[in-house]
């Protein structure tokens, strides 16, 4: 099986960190080719961050059995499962179910704290009340992640304070430029530390395996034909 998984912001080192741990994950069958968008923001911190990273990830929904949207803000999800032609699975979605499944109540560490609304949303939207215990930020700026040596013990310190600010249990790790933290952080912390990008993937790589693909029968359905004018003219659909 073919699971595409797309960085929606165009930063290319980005999109080499979320491969490598989508692909630590994948199994024997499963290849995973990783896209960066062609179009939109370097990095995603804000609602018009990911406004303008949508139409990059629309673009980009072709050629694969099933997709996983790297970003956590889970851009465009619905908008994709419109025109996507197998499962698609963002990485808050995924992290949080499976922070349920291991935990009684997670905590999220994320990047800018003007995020934070954004995941309490999903949180909101994913899971039952009273799962998701707290969202925190470093407010490292997402690119700063991969630059800033003390990143990681930041991140790690600020995921400390949140199990006992919250007593949750488990950790979801807010970005995907956090993803080659988790690991490290699960031994270190004693609790499960849940990267979003491996949680999306193997998510997605179950769905396929179960032969289940978005229903196309009501809100999913593909969009409407009409015209599309300006930039937005390629999207048109017949
Ligand atoms: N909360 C976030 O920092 N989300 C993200 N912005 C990006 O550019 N990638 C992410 O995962």
């Amino acid at each position: 099986m073919r699971i595409r998984v797309i960085n929606p912001n165009t930063t290319e080192s980005m999109t080499a960190l979320i491969a490598a741990s989508a692909r630590a994950v994948a199994g024997p069958g499963t290849v995973v080719e990783a896209v960066t968008s062609a179009m939109g923001p370097a990095s995603i911190e804000s609602h018009y961050d990911e406004a303008l990273a949508v139409p990059g990830i629309l673009a980009a929904l072709h050629d694969a059995d099933g997709y996983v949207l790297a970003c956590f803000g889970d851009p465009g999800l619905d908008a994709a499962r419109e025109v996507a032609a197998g499962p698609v699975v963002g990485l808050a979605e995924a992290a949080m179910h499976a922070a349920t499944m291991v935990g009684r109540g997670f905590s999220v560490v994320t990047t800018l704290s003007r995020t934070k609304g954004r995941a309490h949303d999903l949180a909101g939207r994913y899971v039952a009340a009273g799962a998701c215990r707290g969202v925190h930020a470093c407010d490292i700026p997402v690119l700063d992640l991969e630059s800033d040596p003390a990143a990681r013990k930041e991140v790690v310190a600020l995921a400390r304070h949140a199990l006992e600010r919250d007593e949750s249990d488990v950790i979801v790790l807010g970005c995907a430029g956090m993803a080659d933290f988790a690991s490290a952080m699960s031994a270190e912390l004693g609790v499960p530390v849940i990267d979003g990008v491996a949680a999306a993937t193997v998510l997605v790589q179950s769905l396929i395996t179960l032969e289940l693909r978005t229903s196309t029968r009501g809100e999913y359905a593909p969009p409407p034909a009409k015209r599309y004018s300006g930039l937005l003219q390629p999207f048109e659909r017949t």
